[in-house]
């Protein structure tokens, strides 16, 4: 049996206030942030939110059934326990992580992260591990997670689970008979403390570039979530004879800060500078790629030259596991194209139609410096995206200049403007494009609606062209106003290729 003791001995903090006699209260029921999942003898972690304050649900709570409840206000008589918590968000992963009896202790856990790349290297890294571990390797990314029982599509726009979540997905994946797991680990994860309580051997950084900087304030605090894994990494029990082990990205500016974290040991890797696994010999085909590392040759259907980073930090995880080149090898020549990632839509054109996640200025243009290969002699690079509202907004201004810089004609979309002007976005968008010479009418076009402007664009390409639509990725749902509407851009562009934009989207007016 579970006791609140148990719960409260894996803070790496004390509580500020609790009462003794409440520590060997039994908890039957798992933890949560939410008082709508509360079951009876779980544990509510109440806690201000950015849009309300968890401490309002903890009544809720207790007519639930909660044997306790942790919080940050001084509060007393509520009738069941109540622990007092300095930062109770950061509680919550270790308090889960103890309901579970620490599963992470029980599997070797490689954690990643990055401004882009993370759910590509994840990815890579569980096929190859699944080949080296006769499939005992799970996974959370931003599309699936492999629990080893079944896989599950994951949530609507949140990448990393919450902390409870996250603890239970774990221990499902323990008892399931899974040896190794991969997490894609976001800075809004990381600085929230949803991977709290997670034991790390292995962290890996595909790079670092401008992004959420809305949420965390800075660059450098963005950085520092991001830092936070490897912090995390240095922390964490080993487990056996397996050392803690760093994988960072040489060619990134952030190599050594990322460098400077305690790790058993740090393997770099990269194209540009020389590195523990550097790729060479690189031969990249509309088909797939090739190159070498040392004297190890790899082949693998992704395309792009972020592909082959995304191919050498799981390959360097690998190697820092103990694979063998040979099941590295296999295991990434067997990974598929990667649902939303540079993805082809064919209908019989003769042009190449690609559906790309880039929604961040250096994913854009590693993605047309990707498109930028495929054009044929004499064909045009077709570029059609837009940015996303109440997020991050200087973003909107700089991923247009990479357009404008790297396409031959960009259309500016809807992507997400959630409750913002669909026009005001589109506005600081054009701006960016005029401001790297685009002139409207004949670089670059505004066209709101993002099945007219898929259409658009299909109607002016030509023979040998490459259209990209991105920043939508795998993506089910588009958001106007508070309202997510289904929205496939994989199908989006299929009926635009097919002579027929799709229309199921609101128009800005209509809002
Ligand atoms: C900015 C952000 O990450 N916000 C997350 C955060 O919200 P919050 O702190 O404002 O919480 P809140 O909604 O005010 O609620 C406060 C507390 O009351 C609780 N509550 C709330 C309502 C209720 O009826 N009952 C209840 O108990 C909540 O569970 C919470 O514990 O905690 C909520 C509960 O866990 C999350 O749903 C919410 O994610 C929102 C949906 C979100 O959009 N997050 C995005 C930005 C995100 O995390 N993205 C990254 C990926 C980014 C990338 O592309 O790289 C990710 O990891 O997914
Ligand atoms: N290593 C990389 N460097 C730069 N851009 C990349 C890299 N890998 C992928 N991309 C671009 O970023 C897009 C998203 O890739 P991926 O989903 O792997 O990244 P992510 O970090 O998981 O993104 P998110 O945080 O939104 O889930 C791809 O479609 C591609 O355009």
């Amino acid at each position: 049996m579970i006791t609140l003791q148990q719960l409260i001995q894996s803070l790496p903090t004390a509580p500020i206030h609790m009462n003794q006699q409440d520590l060997e209260t039994p908890v039957t029921a798992p933890v949560t942030e939410d008082n709508r999942l509360i079951e009876p003898g779980g544990v509510f972690v109440a806690r201000q939110g950015l849009s309300v304050d968890g401490h309002h649900f903890i009544p809720d709570a207790i007519a639930r059934g909660a044997a306790a409840i942790v919080g940050e206000q001084a509060l007393q008589n509520l009738g069941v326990p109540y622990i007092r918590v300095a930062d109770a968000q950061q509680a919550t992963g270790y308090l889960a992580a103890a309901y579970h009896g620490f599963p992470s202790r029980g599997l070797i856990v490689v954690g990643i992260t990055g401004t882009d790349g993370k759910t590509t290297t994840s990815h890579i890294l569980h096929q190859i591990l699944k080949q080296a571990t006769g499939g005992k390797a799970g996974f959370i990314s931003t599309i699936a997670a492999d629990l080893g029982d079944h896989s599950e599509e994951t949530g609507l726009h949140v990448t990393t689970p919450s902390a409870p979540q996250v603890q239970a997905y774990l221990a499902q994946m323990r008892r399931a008979g899974l040896t190794h797991v991969v997490l894609e680990m976001t800075s809004h994860g990381l600085a929230q403390g949803r991977l709290n309580g997670v034991e790390m051997d292995v962290a890996v950084m595909t790079n670092v570039t401008h992004e959420h900087l809305d949420f965390h304030g800075s660059w450098e605090a963005y950085r520092a979530a991001k830092g936070r894994l490897f912090e995390m990494l240095g922390h964490s029990q080993r487990k056996g004879a397996q050392p803690k082990v760093a994988v960072i990205n040489k060619d990134d500016p952030s190599f050594d800060y990322f460098a400077s974290f305690t790790a058993d040991r740090v393997m770099s890797y990269g194209i540009e500078n020389a590195a523990d696994l550097q790729a060479r010999a690189i031969e990249y085909a509309a088909d797939g790629t090739r190159f070498m590392v040392a004297d190890d040759a790899y082949q693998m259907q992704l395309v792009g030259a972020f592909n082959v980073y995304n191919a050498l930090a799981a390959l360097s995880a690998a190697r820092g596991l103990g694979v063998s080149n040979v099941d590295s090898a296999a295991g990434l020549a067997q990974v598929e194209m990667i649902s939303g990632r540079m993805e082809r839509i064919d209908e019989g054109q003769d042009f190449l139609a690609l559906v790309d996640f880039a929604h961040t200025p250096n994913a854009l243009r590693r993605a047309l410096d990707a498109g930028r290969e495929m054009v044929e002699q004499g064909g045009r690079l077709i570029a059609v995206f837009g940015s996303a509202g109440l997020r991050d907004v200087e973003k909107r201004r700089m991923m247009a200049e990479v357009s404008a810089q790297l396409a031959d004609f960009t259309i500016l979309t809807a992507e997400d403007p959630r409750t913002e002007s669909l026009d005001a976005i589109l506005q600081m968008m054009a701006d960016g494009c005029n401001s790297q010479g685009g002139v409207e009418g004949e670089t670059f076009i505004r066209v709101p609606d993002r099945g007219k402007a898929l259409y658009q664009a299909c109607q002016m390409a030509q023979m040998g062209d490459v259209v990209m639509a991105c920043g939508k990725g795998h993506e089910q749902s588009m958001c106007f106003g508070t309202t997510e509407f289904p929205w496939d851009d994989r199908q989006a562009l299929r009926a635009a290729l097919r002579g027929a934009p799709l229309q199921t989207l609101p128009t800005a007016s209509s809002l």
